[in-house]
């Protein structure tokens, strides 16, 4: 468990509990308190125990009781005005979804008249209030990850927009099995990435060239809680899945002493999060693997899985090991830098979980108001909202079947690899591995259109919703038929030299087909490549 999914602080008067109830219930999660996690763990009111022990008795009674809660509760937790001040606590809400609710002084002072359970404002409550904001403010300030001022609004407008800006969820597998973790999606999670590996003794934060200023925030993150830290650049994009590149990183694992308390950290796409996750898979047989996918990509797909490797000479992910991550962050401002293209290749993914699984995705990119390609806008909240829910698909699948049995549904995902994983080899991995999927998963609806397993109209929508972002949906380069095959026959869902496909009969009705009929392939391939190319 990750804690609490909203940890709720301010001044008495800013509205914590009442927030905190509306927002548990919206996010359909428990609210805890912890003046009544006091209360109850003292056995006396919190008047009494400031009269009869004290306020340092209170607060340490309150620090262990938020450390429990932090601990063990995954809903809302609304901390009391002056639990900040215990410098554990501080530290321990580093890196968490702290929300800190601003109030102004008439707008506090106004909510809290006439409240007598409030030890500290006994007296003028005006007076005492701008005491407590004078020693407290700053304080909020330097640990919220979110602030949302609340003083003119009412707690229904601030639960709304605590809950906009709170970080989203997803749980792959059964909370409290083995191989439990959550993906967190939201703006700003450097400090989320840092507080995974709270654990570790040391931690390799291994990153592609493009995001060294990421990683580098990560990295003094994690040292400022005591972890040892070091940076480890790898090759950018597909170099960085080989073998020599591998063996740099295996290296510096050694030079930097990286032991069995150890962990990574991948900072990068697709290609950076397979690679340094195949390295933390095999480090001393397995070490902790936090992955940080910057890529549209990376974060709906590669870093979700627990699918590790690099490409052989044979092909595509020849090497490899499922090596589950402790967690993964998704900080959707790095999007930012992301190029537009590769962007839109991420998309292409995303596009193949409407089809094999939720077609709501589909429907969300068909009827944005400026149409499919209003989702390539990084800071869209289609662009948030399509990243959860092919996060959701992903999560939903390899929850089922993290190991990819044989007529298992994680085959599934490979929808469209079988044609796209060889358009990469035969290109000497120059193609976006999104946008060979594109053209990937045409060929498979057109091969199950030959088949007669699914209708022409859902083809077709294959390629119009691909080709209204300008992804490709036919292969014009140099290779041929015969080389396209030769490479698909490396496919790891090949049995026995067959060649297995994913294919749909219907939309959110994936099936594998074996060993399908020489002239529906042709159709396959005279559907995408170009004629003088793709006869028989
Ligand atoms: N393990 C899995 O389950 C799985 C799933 C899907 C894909 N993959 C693999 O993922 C790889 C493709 O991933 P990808 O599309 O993310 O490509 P990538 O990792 O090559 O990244 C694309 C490019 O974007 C750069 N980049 C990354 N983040 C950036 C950012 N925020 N700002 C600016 N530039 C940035 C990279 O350095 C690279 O040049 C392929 O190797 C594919 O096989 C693995
Ligand atoms: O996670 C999976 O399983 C997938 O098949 C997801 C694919 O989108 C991804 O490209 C994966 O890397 C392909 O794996 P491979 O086993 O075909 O190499």
């Amino acid at each position: 468990m990750s804690g609490p999914r909203a940890i709720l602080i301010g001044l008495p008067g800013a509205g914590k509990s009442e927030v905190g109830k509306r927002l548990a219930r919206r996010l359909g999660v428990d609210f805890l308190d912890s003046d009544d996690l006091v209360e109850q763990a003292a056995g006396l009111t919190i008047p009494q125990i400031f009269s009869h022990r004290g306020e340092e008795a209170f607060r340490e009674i309150e620090h262990t009781e938020i450390m429990r809660a932090l601990d063990t509760h995954d809903g809302v937790l609304s901390l009391g005005g002056g639990a900040v001040l215990h410098p554990g606590t501080r530290a321990a809400l580093a890196g968490r979804p702290v929300v800190y609710l601003h109030v102004d002084a008439h707008a506090a002072s106004t909510r809290v008249r006439g409240d007598g359970s409030r030890p500290l404002l006994t007296g003028d409550p005006t007076v005492k209030l701008a005491e407590l904001r004078a020693q407290r403010a700053p304080l909020y300030t330097e640990i919220a990850a979110i602030t949302v001022d609340t003083s003119r609004r009412n707690p229904r407008q601030v639960t709304v927009e605590v809950g906009a800006r709170l970080p989203r969820r997803v749980e792959v597998g059964r909370p409290g099995s083995a191989g439990y973790y959550e993906v967190t999606i939201g703006p700003d999670l450097a400090g989320a990435a840092a507080h995974a590996v709270a654990e570790a003794s040391a931690v390799l934060v291994v990153h592609a060239p493009a995001v060294a200023t990421l990683a580098q925030r990560i990295a003094a993150e994690a040292g400022a809680s005591g972890v040892r830290v070091a940076l480890h650049e790898m090759p950018d994009a597909e170099d960085a899945k080989s073998l020599e590149a591998l063996a740099a990183l295996w290296d510096r694992l050694g030079a930097e002493r990286i032991g069995r308390d150890g962990a990574v950290i991948a900072v990068g796409g697709g290609a950076t999060t397979d690679a340094a996750g195949f390295a933390a898979a095999t480090w001393l047989r397995g070490i902790t693997l936090v992955n940080v996918p910057t890529t549209v990509l990376g974060m709906v797909d590669a870093a979700v899985g627990g699918k590790t490797g690099i490409n052989t000479p044979h092909g595509k992910n020849l090497a490899g090991a499922f090596h589950t991550p402790a967690a993964v962050i998704c900080d959707l401002d790095t999007l930012a830098t992301l190029p537009w293209e590769d962007l839109r290749a991420g998309l292409a993914e995303v596009i193949k979980c409407g089809f094999i699984a939720d077609p709501e995705i589909l429907e969300l990119l068909e009827k944005a108001p400026g149409g499919p390609v209003s989702a390539t806008e990084p800071a869209s909240g289609l662009l948030a909202d399509l990243v959860e829910r092919a996060v959701a698909v992903k999560a939903r699948v390899v929850g089922e079947d993290l190991t990819e049995r044989t007529g298992g549904t994680r085959e599934f995902l490979n929808y469209g690899h079988t044609f796209a994983h060889a358009i990469e080899k035969v290109e000497n991995y120059r193609w976006r591995h999104g946008e060979a999927v594109s053209v990937g998963m045409v060929f498979a609806a057109e091969l199950a259109r030959a088949t007669g397993l699914l209708a022409e109209d859902l083809a077709g929508r294959h390629r119009a919703v691909l080709e209204a972002l300008g992804l490709p949906t036919g292969y014009a380069g140099p290779a041929t038929k015969e080389e396209l095959l030769a490479a698909m026959a490396a496919d790891k869902k090949v049995r026995a030299g067959v060649l297995r496909f994913v294919l749909l009969d219907d939309l959110a009705r994936p099936r594998t087909v074996t060993g399908p009929a020489p002239e529906h392939l042709d159709a396959a391939f005279a559907a995408v490549l170009p004629t003088e190319r793709s006869a028989p």
